[in-house]
């Protein structure tokens, strides 16, 4: 049975777009759980541009699955983390003009702070999840610096126009997958997925859990978040 994580994320950009109380991304994680989520997942930016500190405190007190928070390898992050505790971290590049995430972190780039960042989070029992390129030479580093999970960067495969670009991508996530599964790590998938494209990801045996939040979030405003998620439930559902 593939997990779906919502990221509400973009509650909290409708939210930020008067600056003012509602919608709460809270009250849709309470609702996301009621529907079948298996999980929230929210990116705390370096620049608040939606989801803030109040988010994730209340988070981490009122849902009751888990706690999913995605954050760049700051130590300003590493120290708000150690304060929520939840239940894992996704590591995630960051860059203040991208409209959203644009690729995975460069684990091979950044492997002398993560090679003592990682450690830390893990000492504050925080597991660690690193959004990676379905790029094995990438994995095979997660893999030395000890992560738990990756989240393979779907990104490519979502946005590609082209039939026979997304089905070159679509075999590398699956050999990403197969070839991190069978080194122990813990495989999940996300960026830019939704109800057109996620059965060939959510088929793949080796992915455990999807992240999706633009696609549910915009799909609620028309038929409402609990009917949303529940659509998705059913649609990433590993056919027999
Ligand atoms: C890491 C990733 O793919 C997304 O979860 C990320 O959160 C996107 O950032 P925005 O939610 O700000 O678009
Ligand atoms: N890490 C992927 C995620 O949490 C949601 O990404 P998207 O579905 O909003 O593109």
């Amino acid at each position: 049975m593939t997990k779906l994580g919502v990221n509400i994320d973009h509650i909290a950009t409708v939210r930020e777009a008067r600056k003012i109380d509602i919608p709460d991304p809270v009250y849709a994680a309470v609702i996301a759980e009621l529907a079948g989520a298996d999980g929230i997942t929210v990116h705390l930016r370096g620049d608040r541009r939606h989801i803030k500190e109040r988010d994730v405190e209340l988070l981490s007190k009122f849902i009751k699955t888990r706690l999913n928070i995605e954050m760049a390898t700051t130590t300003e992050m590493f120290e708000i983390a150690c304060k929520i505790k939840p239940y894992s971290v996704t590591l995630v590049p960051e860059k203040k003009e991208e409209v959203t995430t644009e690729g995975g972190l460069d684990v091979i780039l950044h492997q002398s702070v993560l090679k003592t960042l990682i450690p830390e989070y893990k000492s504050h029992n925080i597991k660690i999840s690193i959004f990676v390129d379905p790029d094995n030479e990438q994995i095979k580093r997660c893999i030395k610096l000890n992560a738990d999970i990756i989240e393979i960067n779907t990104g490519k495969y979502a946005e590609t126009e082209d039939e026979r670009e997304r089905e070159l991508e679509l075999e590398k996530i699956k050999n990403a997958a197969r070839f991190a599964a069978k080194s122990g790590l813990k495989v999940a998938a996300g960026h830019g997925l939704n109800y057109r494209n996620v059965k060939p990801i959510a088929q793949i045996p080796e992915i455990e859990e999807l992240n999706i939040g633009h696609a549910i979030i915009a799909r609620a405003i028309f038929v409402g978040l609990d009917k949303a998620v529940r659509e998705m439930k059913e649609l990433i559902k590993k056919e027999k």
